[in-house]
C-alpha cells in the first residue's frame, strides 16, 4: 500500500497514547515463558512482539517458527529454544533476516554446550536448534556487532542451573539495550551484576516481583519529536505513558530535541512536547552508538529544519532491517541533499528547498524509514511506498498521524 501524505492545516494540541515498548515487551515475554507467574501490562502491539508471543505461547504442530523481520525475536528465541530440553525447533525469518548475522550468538551458545546448526548459509538464519540442559556457565562474546546477542544470553541466564558469566570482548555497541535488560531483570528481583565488561547472573528459581508495567515506546515517540521540531512555535502534543526514569536509551530524546527548540514536560505519566523556539544553530553533531534507532528520525529532522549534521557511531546500521545508511542516502538525495556515508557515519552537507511536488519515499521493508520521513509532510507532500511496514513496531502510526490532522490518501 502506497500513501500520499500531506498536512494542510496546523497541528492543534492532541493527545496520543503510544503502545508499550517493543524492546521491553520482547524481553518480558521471554521471561514470562521462563517464569510463568509473571504478568505484563501495556505490552507492545507491534508485529515483532506478536511474533515472540506466538512462538512462545501458541501451540504449534510444526517445528518451524518464522520470525519474519524481527531481529530481537530471532536472537532471543535462539537462546530460549537452546535451553528447552527435548524440543527441536527450526527458527527462520524473512529473506532479510537470512542476511542478518547470528554467528556471534550461535558461537556463544555452542561454548555453553548448546546444539545448534545452520540450515542454509553458515553464520545466518535459519537455525536448527535441539534444546538441551545447559550446565556450563562461562562464555566469551564479541560485544561490537549487536547487543541483542548479549541480551539473549542474559534472558536465559538466571534459569541455567549454574547461572551465567558473560565476558564481553571489544567495544560495546548499543549499550543502553544491555542496561535495559539489566533493569528489567532487577525489577523482577533477579540478580545481575555488570562490572568491567563481565556480566554475572546467578540461578534463581523464582522471580520476586511478578507484575511489570511496560513503559510506552520512546523510539515511536521520536517521530512526534520530529513533527514538533518542524512545526510552528507554540505547537504541542501530549503522549502517554512515559516516565522520567526510563529503562529505554531512546529516552535521551528530550535532551537531544532541546537543540531543535522542543521542550518536554513530564506530567502524570505523560510527556507534553512543545515547540518553544526557532533554532539558530546550523550544524548538529551526534554520536549515536548507544541509541542507533533514532538515527533516521534525527537526520530527517535536520533536513526539515535546514540544518547540516554529522552522525557517528553507526556501524550497526548496515545489518538492521535494511542497510539504513545507504537507504537514508538514497532517500535524502531525492530532496536535493548532499549526503556522504562511511562505514559508521552519515553526513548531511547542505540545506534543501522544499517544493509542492510530492517526493516518493522507498521504505526498504524498514518501518523506521517510513516513520522517520513522515514528518517531512509538514514541508511538502510525500508518497510513502509500502506504508504498511510501520506495523513492525507501530501498527497505529498512520491513524495517529490522521488524528493530528495529516491527510492520508
Ligand atoms: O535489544 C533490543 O531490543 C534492541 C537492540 C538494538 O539492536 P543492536 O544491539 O543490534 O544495535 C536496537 O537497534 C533494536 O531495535 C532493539
Ligand atoms: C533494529 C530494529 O529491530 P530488530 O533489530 O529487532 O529487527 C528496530 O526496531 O529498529
Amino acid at each position: 500500500m502506497d500513501i500520499t501524505l500531506e498536512l494542510k492545516k496546523r497541528i492543534t494540541n492532541q493527545h496520543l497514547t503510544i503502545s508499550g515498548s517493543k524492546s521491553e515487551t520482547n524481553r518480558l515475554l521471554l521471561l514470562q515463558a521462563l517464569y510463568p507467574q509473571l504478568k505484563i501490562e501495556n505490552t507492545s502491539n507491534s508485529d515483532d512482539s506478536e511474533v515472540v508471543k506466538n512462538a512462545l505461547f501458541t501451540l504449534n504442530e510444526s517445528t518451524e517458527i518464522n520470525v519474519h523481520h524481527a531481529g530481537t525475536a530471532m536472537r532471543f528465541l535462539t537462546a530460549y529454544f537452546a535451553t528447552q530440553e527435548n524440543k527441536q525447533t527450526v527458527l527462520t525469518g524473512s529473506s532479510r533476516m537470512k542476511e542478518r548475522p547470528i554467528s556471534v550468538l550461535v558461537d556463544a551458545l555452542l561454548q555453553l554446550g548448546a546444539d545448534i546448526s545452520y540450515v542454509e548459509e553458515v553464520g545466518f538464519p535459519p537455525l536448527k536448534i535441539i534444546g538441551k540442559k545447559i550446565t556450563k556457565n562461562k562464555v566469551t562474546i564479541d560485544a561490537n556487532v549487536s547487543s541483542q546477542y548479549i541480551t539473549a544470553l542474559m534472558l536465559i541466564g538466571s534459569t541455567l542451573p549454574n547461572g551465567i558469566e558473560i565476558n564481553l570482548q571489544g567495544n560495546l555497541t548499543s549499550l543502553s539495550y544491555i542496561n535495559m535488560t539489566l533493569s528489567v531483570l532487577h525489577s523482577l528481583g533477579l540478580k545481575a551484576a555488570f562490572n568491567d565488561k563481565i556480566i554475572k547472573i546467578p540461578f534463581e528459581k523464582e522471580i520476586k516481583k511478578d507484575v511489570f508495567i511496560v513503559e510506552s515506546d520512546w523510539s515511536s515517540a521520536s517521530y512526534f519529536y520530529s513533527i514538533i521540531a518542524l512545526s510552528a512555535v507554540g505547537t504541542k502534543i501530549t503522549l502517554g505513558y512515559f516516565r522520567q526514569n526510563s529503562f529505554q536509551g531512546d529516552s535521551v530524546l528530550p535532551e537531544i530535541y532541546k537543540n531543535f527548540g522542543v521542550q518536554t514536560t513530564f506530567q502524570n505519566a505523560e510527556i507534553i512536547l512543545e515547540k518553544t523556539s526557532n533554532v539558530k544553530t546550523q550544524t548538529f553533531n551526534f554520536e549515536l552508538n548507544n541509541t542507533p534507532d533514532i538515527t533516521q528520525t534525527l537526520i530527517v529532522t535536520c533536513l526539515g529544519l535546514g540544518m547540516t549534521c554529522n552522525i557517528s557511531g553507526l556501524h550497526t546500521l548496515k545489518i538492521k532491517e535494511t542497510d539504513r545508511l545507504q537507504a537514508l542516502k538514497n532517500e535524502l538525495e531525492k530532496f536535493g541533499a548532499a549526503v556522504a556515508i562511511t562505514n559508521d557515519s552519515i553526513h548531511l552537507k547542505n540545506k534543501v528547498a522544499f517544493s509542492i511536488n510530492p517526493v516518493e519515499i522507498e521504505t526498504y521493508q524498514d518501518h523506521r524509514m517510513a516513520m522517520a520521513f513522515a514528518p517531512l509532510a509538514l514541508k511538502q507532500p510525500l508518497i510513502i511506498k509500502n506504508a504498511e511496514v510501520v506495523s513492525k513496531s507501530y501498527p497505529d502510526f498512520w491513524n495517529d498521524l490522521k488524528a493530528l490532522g495529516f491527510c492520508i490518501s
